[in-house]
């Protein structure tokens, strides 16, 4: 991009770059080399100087933007630190809060949330994306609440209904000495039996021996031998209670992470036994198994994605939540655990759900209700504002993660300033720093290790910087082999001019770019009474809104009408599930290349979406899609400049590519097409589109176009 050069004032300007193709052959429709030589047409010069005067305005501006807000280093190349670490060395020097809701960054509405249901035991539902700290706000919801409530609860057998087991509840620790106490009791009476039956059986053999009486000693042996035996099998009426749960020790009331969990493990299970029948099998109340509304009484229960959960089990999980109790039953019907139900079983949780926006969907109305009813909704934030603090804070993330990693080395400063640095671009906005954190934190560990193996007692910046191109998603993989295959079969060439040929830009995955090659052909209409726009593949609605929101631009300022022709668009080699609303400035400057006749530049790449008044509106990914351009050997790139704020590229990109903000379907034209006197015509009657937007935007470079009444 240059950024420096041009802030130092030795910007190259896109005059230089600028291309002109003989306007005698605008008739052929083939490529079009450009060249730089200065034939313009004298009567166009005073005004394409205007304009190239003020598209070298827009373009430092652009990139003075993306120097104060994308690089660590100001004007003269002194290396500024992102925060003041005054006597913080490296993270190590980094204090870390003891409890985990303190550890939670830049979610300072939701923990207030937190902290007043955990105070008044409300449900949550927390709503937001994958890896903002939504399960981390439930753990730390569990530890404020009172442990000094906790319960064990114990199972007994019932001898009045064997299949309907006892259950008993007493303070935290007590279970495991009652279970204790029973277990030596029957011990103990085992030991005891053993010894008085050995007794009598030596006492047999003696008295036998004397009196030579040895078959009656051999009988009475054997039936003594056989009331050990049978004394041994009905165990139920001597055995102890089971103890269900067991909250000895904790320190903080518990919390179970019941996501994903069937039925049975989350509301509780009675095993089946085969050998039930004839009273020879394992006794009821030992096979009943806790659930894992049982195990967070009085904690919390957390469930990631509930609307995946079917409706039965919701429903059932609504009636635990209203009762506050729950009897264990076996979950399959056709098991011997079905016949047994317990007791009610206590289940005073609270629950927190979470998920994404979707996850709404599949919820069971009436558990919404009662969240709301009794509870809090909270949005989550997937970025915090840029300031000192939240900078400051990022630095205390980067410490709780190498201390929770525990194998990777502490960051030096250089090396924080990366991470903050990292933050602020993957927020994809200017004043705004991720809390997608668990990404984050990839990046973290990967830079961690790489320092290790490279055997360095710190990471430092360039690890950092190094770790990030092998711990790239697989969106930003399968966008890097595209850009190598399309180069390989020419998909796109970087060079020249051609009719009909955009570079488009495009994002796959979250913030992958990706060249995305559009075709426009124009041919007279077939039908005679309209021609029709042929559209292929799964951004054809697109690509034909788009034509038609530019129909009516184009006949206004330019006197054809499209419905003369039967246009063609067609994506070159595009992936399923690349979005598509950022391509319809693409698609309209192609549709208009093909129909005038006026190459347009391959070194150039476009992205925008295109309003019915010819206003380039904003667009996302655009740093994604800037990078990926310069990947891809583009020179110059044209975005909204409502995105430019937005533009936080890699400082390795900075000289590579020029980033040109525009407002209007004009300025792009004016910079995208190439040509003569045809394409400044073109323009200069485009213009008009402009003027409104010029009006609320001073500095763009439209200043001095009249709209040309006459069309
Ligand atoms: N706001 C945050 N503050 C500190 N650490 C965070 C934050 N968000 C995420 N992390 C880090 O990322 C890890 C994963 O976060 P967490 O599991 O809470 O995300 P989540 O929103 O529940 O994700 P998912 O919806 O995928 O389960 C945490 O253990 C922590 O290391």
């Amino acid at each position: 991009m240059g950024s420096k050069d041009n802030v130092n004032g030795e910007h190259d300007t896109i005059i230089d770059n600028d291309v002109n193709i003989d306007n005698n052959n605008n008739n052929n429709k083939e490529s079009n080399e450009i060249n730089n030589s200065e034939k313009e047409d004298n009567i166009e010069t005073n005004e394409t100087n205007e304009v190239n005067k003020n598209k070298e305005d827009t373009v430092i501006e652009s990139n003075k933007n993306t120097q104060d807000e994308g690089s660590l280093g100001d004007v003269e190349g002194n290396i500024k630190p992102m925060i003041d670490y005054g006597k913080i060395k490296g993270s190590q020097d980094v204090e870390i809060p003891q409890l985990l809701i303190d550890q939670v960054i830049g979610h300072e509405d939701a923990i207030e949330t937190i902290k007043k249901a955990a105070k008044q035991r409300r449900n949550v539902l927390l709503i937001g994306e994958p890896g903002v700290g939504k399960s981390m706000l439930a753990k730390g919801m569990a530890e404020m609440l009172p442990p000094e409530v906790l319960q064990d609860i114990l199972v007994y057998p019932n001898p009045e209904d064997t299949n309907n087991p006892i259950i008993r509840l007493v303070p935290s620790g007590e279970g495991k000495k009652i279970l204790k106490s029973s277990k030596s009791t029957v011990s103990n009476y085992d030991e005891w039996k053993t010894i008085i039956i050995l007794f009598l059986m030596v006492g047999a053999v003696l008295v036998g021996f004397y009196f030579k009486r040895f078959w009656e000693t051999a009988i009475i042996i054997l039936l003594l031998f056989l009331v050990a035996a049978l004394t041994k099998l009905p165990r139920n009426a001597s055995v102890g209670p089971k103890l269900l749960v067991n909250n000895a020790d904790k320190r903080f009331a518990p919390f179970i992470d019941a996501t994903g969990a069937h039925a049975g493990a989350l509301l509780g299970d009675v095993r089946h036994d085969p050998y039930q029948s004839g009273g020879l099998g394992t006794p009821a109340h030992e096979r009943v198994e806790p659930g894992m509304i049982h195990k967070s009484n009085k904690g919390v229960l957390y469930i990631d994605e509930i609307g995946t959960m079917n409706m039965k089990t919701q429903q059932e999980l609504l009636s635990a939540m209203q009762e506050k109790h729950y009897s264990i039953t076996g979950q399959s019907e056709t098991s011997s655990g079905a016949m047994v139900r317990s007791q009610p079983v206590p289940c005073d949780f609270v629950l927190v759900a979470s998920g994404n926006i979707q996850v709404l969907e599949g919820m069971h109305i009436a558990m919404r209700s009662r969240i709301r009813g009794y509870g809090y909704e909270v949005f989550m934030k997937d970025y915090m504002e840029d300031t000192k603090e939240n900078r400051e804070k990022l630095v205390q993330f980067v410490a709780q993660e190498v201390k929770n990693d525990g194998r990777i080395p502490h960051f030096s400063s250089s090396a924080l300033d990366e991470i903050i640095m990292e933050a602020k671009r993957r927020s994809g906005k200017k004043d705004a720093l991720t809390l997608r954190l668990r990404e984050l934190g990839g990046l973290i560990r990967a830079a961690g290790d790489f320092a290790k193996e490279q055997g360095a007692d710190l990471v430092t910046a360039e690890h950092v910087v190094e770790s990030k191109k092998f711990s790239r998603t697989l969106e930003q993989q399968i966008a890097d082999r595209s850009i190598i295959q399309r180069k390989e079969y020419s998909v796109y060439n970087p060079k020249g001019g051609k009719i009909g040929i955009v570079n488009g830009l495009a994002v796959i995955g979250d913030r992958s770019g990706l060249i995305s090659p559009i075709a426009a052909e124009a041919a007279p209409a077939q039908s005679t009474h309209e021609g029709k726009i042929i559209a292929t593949g799964k951004l054809g609605e697109i690509a034909r809104e788009s034509v038609q929101n530019v129909s009516a631009l184009i006949k206004k300022h330019t006197g054809t009408d499209i419905s003369h022709y039967d246009i063609h668009v067609q994506f070159l080699q595009t992936y399923d599930g690349v979005e598509g609303d950022s391509a319809s400035v693409s698609i309209a400057a192609a549709v208009i290349s093909a129909i005038e006749e006026i190459p347009i530049d391959q070194t150039v790449a476009l992205t925008g979406s295109l309003s019915v008044r010819g206003d380039v509106m904003p667009i996302g990914g655009a740093t994604a899609k800037i990078e990926a351009a310069a990947e891809a050997g583009i020179k110059k790139v044209i975005i909204p400049r409502s995105n430019l704020k937005d533009v936080m590229i890699e400082k390795k990109y900075e000289e590579q590519i020029e980033i040109i903000p525009v407002d209007s379907l004009s300025e792009v034209l004016d910079n995208i097409l190439v040509g003569g006197s045809r394409k400044n015509n073109l323009v200069k009657k485009m213009k008009a589109i402009g003027t409104a937007v010029a009006e609320k935007v001073p500095n763009t470079s439209i200043k001095g176009n009249i709209p040309n009444k006459s069309n």
